[in-house]
């Protein structure tokens, strides 16, 4: 199981590296990472078992913050509706790809967290607002899907891991708040 001890912090180098693509069939290996780092996303965001295990919340983990310089990453983007039980997003992402993106920006109001990073760092992070994205799953299954909003951003959160790329980096320096014309800002 995957918890915090397990979570290589800014200074390590494999989170600058470009990690390398997962051959298929998966190795038994990376098949039980992506269980794991599925595990971990439920584990940290249940309240009782994150308190339990210690475990800071996360909506995506990528595998080269488990020291793994694979292209590989877990999402859950919980239910943003408080009808609808089941995430918004739930996913292994293989070799994740983005194919093609919206001129249109977006950020999270709140900036973006990185389990990796263990401080706040204060800003709008500017990203594509619309994405399509294409992944292989467990089974090698090429998928492809449009995503939007938090989801979104989220993805390109981790596909920036999978590049050696942290949130900061895209962070205005001049000015952390500054917004560009026309970006989406997502409360
Ligand atoms: O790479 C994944 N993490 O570091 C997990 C912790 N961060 C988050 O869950 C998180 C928080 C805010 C905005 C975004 Cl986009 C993300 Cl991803
Ligand atoms: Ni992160």
């Amino acid at each position: 199981m995957i918890t915090m001890d397990d979570i290589i912090r800014e200074g390590h180098p494999t989170l600058r590296k470009v990690a390398e693509e997962v051959s298929f069939p998966l190795s038994e290996e990376d098949r039980q990472l992506g269980k794991d780092m599925m595990e971990f996303l439920e584990n940290s965001q249940d309240p009782v078992k994150a308190e339990e295990l210690d475990l800071r919340g996360g909506v995506g983990l990528a595998a080269p913050q488990v020291d793994v310089s694979k292209r590989m990453a877990a999402v859950l983007v919980p239910s943003s509706d408080p009808e609808r039980e089941e995430p918004d997003f739930q996913a292994v992402l293989y070799n994740p790809k983005i194919m093609s993106h919206s001129v249109q920006e977006a950020c999270l109001s709140d900036g973006e967290g990185c389990l990796s990073v263990d401080r706040e760092v204060p800003g709008y992070v500017p990203r594509s607002a619309r994405i399509t994205l294409t992944y292989f799953n467990e089974e090698g299954e090429q998928q492809k899907i449009r995503l939007k909003n938090y989801t979104a951003i989220v993805v390109q959160h981790e596909i920036d891991h999978l590049n050696g790329v942290m949130f900061y980096d895209h962070i205005n320096g001049q000015n952390p708040f500054a917004l560009k014309e026309g970006i989406l800002v997502i409360e």
